[in-house]
């Protein structure tokens, strides 16, 4: 029986899909499995029971990646599967900057008494007045799941679109809309774009991207987005801007200290991805993964681990091992199996950076004591009996 912990809530259309082999806990302690969206993991023990953690989402910043990658647990999110949710909400946040929507709403909720509501709307509308998206430049930095769809749906709304991603992957260059403008250097965006848009992982390299500097080479004006992660802009050197005029509206999905009720920013409680069918494909996503891990030691979509499918073991038992990716380490652990005349019937072996995954299918079920053995060689951080 596999204990699975939810640390936010997982929507339930994920959760049935759990066979009676599984079983939800409320305590952490003896989790194989861990369930979560933004709860932060980074000051938690993890549990030595625990295998795997699944993001029902994309960012993963909130989890330690390295420390579990060296416990042998590997990390997953479900890429791509609220993208339509986030995008639909940034074609929201810039109409709400180009649009004073937000401000008419407070005057209509503070004007509710007036019997002449009406004609007063008529006289005060004036000052609610806008601007449209049709022919202004919208430039996208990150161009995956979110930034396509929004690239995409920015050409649709007849925008001037450009996109901006020096690691862009083939699937994307698919799905982007011909029409979106590519640009190599960042600075091009900003010095040419009305709206700017940023949609890249919250990462070392990128953590205040958006700062003084690059605000400085933005056009007078400018809209900035932010749907990504608060900390990917300086956010003081943003306010800076908003005072200057220099940035005419920051639109931000991730309420802060800096930020909340600041003039000149629009702040969403974090409702990027909190839609039923965002919530719902994440965490169909999320428990399929998770499954298929328990059960079968295959990996896909993980952040801290290769990706390995030996589909569903037909042998008497199947072992995986984590460790370095360093030499001699396959050697010796069909060594262990060879000196117990075990055989081996089928073998992969993943590497990413510095940690490495290998599966091994056996002719006998594989016992504690080798698991043991395989745990003690110079390199392994975990083996795990998949099937014995
Ligand atoms: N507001 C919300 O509720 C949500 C926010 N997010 C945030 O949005 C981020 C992006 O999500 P997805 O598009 O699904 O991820 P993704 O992994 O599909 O796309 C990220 C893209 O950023 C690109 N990139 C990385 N470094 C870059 C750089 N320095 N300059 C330009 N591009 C760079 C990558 O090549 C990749 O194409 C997530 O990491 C998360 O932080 C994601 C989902 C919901
Ligand atoms: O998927 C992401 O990166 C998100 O930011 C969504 O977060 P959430 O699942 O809504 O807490």
């Amino acid at each position: 029986m596999f204990q699975i912990n939810c640390l936010n809530p997982i929507a339930q259309v994920g959760l049935k899909n759990f066979t009676d082999q599984y079983e939800i806990t409320s305590e952490v302690k003896n989790a194989d499995g861990i369930l979560v969206r933004s709860a932060s993991m980074h000051e938690m023990e993890l549990p030595e029971s625990l295998l795997a953690v699944a993001r029902a989402g994309a960012g993963v910043n909130n989890i330690p990646l390295d420390k579990c990658a060296e416990h042998g647990v590997v990390v997953f999110n479900t890429p791509g599967a609220n993208a339509n949710g986030v995008k639909e909400l940034v074609i929201a946040g810039m109409l709400l900057a180009a649009r004073d929507v937000v401000s008419g709403i407070e005057w209509v909720k503070a004007s509710r008494e007036d019997p002449d509501i009406a004609k007063a709307a008529e006289k005060a509308k004036k000052n609610f007045a806008g601007t449209e998206i049709k022919g202004k430049k919208l430039g996208v930095i990150g161009l995956g799941a979110i930034g396509v769809k929004v690239a995409n749906a920015a050409v649709a709304l007849d925008m001037e679109v450009y996109g901006y991603d020096p690691y862009l992957s083939v699937n994307a260059a698919w799905s982007l809309s011909r029409a979106v403008h590519h640009v190599t250097n960042v600075e091009d965006i900003y010095a040419q774009c009305d709206y700017i848009t940023i949609h890249v992982p919250l990462m070392d390299s990128t953590k205040g991207m958006i700062n003084a500097e690059a605000v400085g080479k933005m056009k007078d004006g400018v809209i900035l987005l932010n749907f990504a992660r608060d900390l990917l802009a300086d956010e003081e050197d943003v306010l800076e801007g908003l005072h200057s005029g220099k940035i005419a509206r920051y639109v931000s999905d991730f309420p802060n200290a800096t930020t909340a009720g600041q003039k000149g920013c629009i702040v969403i409680p974090h409702l990027g991805a909190s839609t039923e069918e965002s919530e719902d494909n994440c965490a169909v996503m999320a428990v399929e993964e998770m499954m298929d891990y328990l059960e079968n030691g295959n990996i896909r979509n993980s952040v801290n681990y290769p990706a390995c499918d030996m589909g569903i073991c037909t042998k008497a038992g199947r072992v995986a091992i984590f460790h370095k990716n360093i030499a001699n380490m396959i050697t010796k652990f069909t060594a262990e199996f060879g000196e117990k005349g075990i055989n081996i019937s089928d073998m992969t072996n993943k590497s990413r950076g510095e940690v490495a995954y290998t599966m091994m299918d056996v002719e006998e079920a594989p016992t504690e004591e080798i698991i043991r053995a395989l745990e003690n060689i110079k390199g392994v951080f975990r083996a795990r009996i998949v099937k014995g």
